[in-house]
């Protein structure tokens, strides 16, 4: 009775997939409803007492702003009213980190928020999702876990919210953290922390999400050998708010790119320096010159929480040194 009480929330994935056959082939995800899922690992009724929402039911391919919000509302919600000490939340993998990411920057409490998912159909041969489930809530009920922000556990890792990155396109072993490597483990039932989060997991959150919070529209463009810039202009033309540059190195882009840059500074877009390279920092005025582009810098976030932050930035303020602030902050 006095076992730690988990909610988790269920949006689907891998984890929730199915198929016909023993491997990945032709499988759809998100088709396994939470409390089956729950089903596949019944000792954990001897450590949490267990209850599951069901979401949203996508592969995570088709993961939505609305379903961020859903989450994120009911995940305050659940808190607020103490009907949970953790949540854990079951995604897929493909855009597990962005999620992990956003609620990591809207839920205030310190309470644990552990998402995870699986790279296997719940119907393959040697199923990685009721291992990674049950690993996920010891992680979840484990006291060192309180006051980490928002973690991903997965295959034994613990992995910060802010750092994690999906490195493999199918090994089990799919994700990891570039700049920091994962914070602990999780094995056998135990959970060992090793590090912290590289920033304060708790400053206080760049905005209060609500039902009604409508995010600006913030896109991503690729920077290549030779590319072109019409798909700035053409983003510019469809009037986004934000753009984020996924660039070359240390946040690089060609001329054609420069100039496209200057028009759509000029047309009030705030345009963020961010890098394909998987890990490092962009830093601000190094071969370009930041000031006088009018360009922001995405520290060391990666393109796609990169543009996360600045959704979220943007609610509160379009002042670049605010926005780069919060680059440095969160
Ligand atoms: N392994 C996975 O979960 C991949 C799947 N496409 C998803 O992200 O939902």
């Amino acid at each position: 009775q006095d076992l730690p009480r988990v909610i988790i929330l269920a949006t689907g994935g891998t984890i929730a997939g199915a198929g016909a056959s023993a491997d990945r082939a032709g499988y759809t995800a998100g088709k396994i409803p939470i409390d089956d899922l729950i089903g596949t690992i019944p000792s954990v009724k001897k450590i949490a007492n267990i209850s599951g929402e069901q979401i949203a039911s996508v592969g995570s391919q088709d993961m939505t702003i609305e379903i961020w919000k859903k989450l994120a509302i009911r995940a305050n919600e659940i808190f607020a009213n103490n009907e949970a000490d953790a949540i854990v939340v079951t995604h897929g993998t493909d855009t597990q980190e962005e999620t992990a990411y956003f609620l990591d920057l809207v839920i205030p409490s310190d309470k644990p928020v552990v998402l995870t998912g699986s790279m296997r159909p719940a119907t393959a041969i040697s199923a990685d999702g009721p291992k990674n489930l049950y690993d996920a809530i010891t992680v979840a009920i484990h006291p060192d876990t309180k006051g980490r922000g928002v973690l991903v556990s997965f295959n034994e890792g613990i992995y910060d919210a802010r750092e994690v990155m999906k490195m493999s396109t199918t090994k089990t072993n799919a994700f990891d953290s570039p700049n920091t490597g994962a914070v602990g483990q999780a094995y056998d039932g135990r959970v060992e922390y090793y590090s912290s989060s590289v920033r304060e997991v708790n400053p206080p959150k760049p905005i209060v999400l609500t039902a009604d919070t409508k995010l600006p529209r913030v896109d991503i463009v690729y920077m290549y050998a030779d590319a072109s810039a019409d798909m700035i202009d053409f983003l510019v033309s469809k009037k986004v708010d934000g753009l984020v540059i996924a660039g070359v190195g240390n946040g690089n882009f060609n001329k054609a790119y420069m100039d496209a840059v200057k028009r759509a500074v000029t047309a009030g877009v705030i345009v963020c320096r961010a890098s394909r390279a998987p890990s490092g920092r962009v830093v601000l005025h190094d071969e370009i010159n930041d000031d006088e582009l009018g360009t922001i810098v995405s520290d060391d976030l990666t393109p796609q929480k990169a543009r996360v932050l600045l959704m979220l930035a943007l609610t509160r303020s379009k002042d670049k040194k605010q926005l780069q602030e919060a680059f440095f902050t969160y």
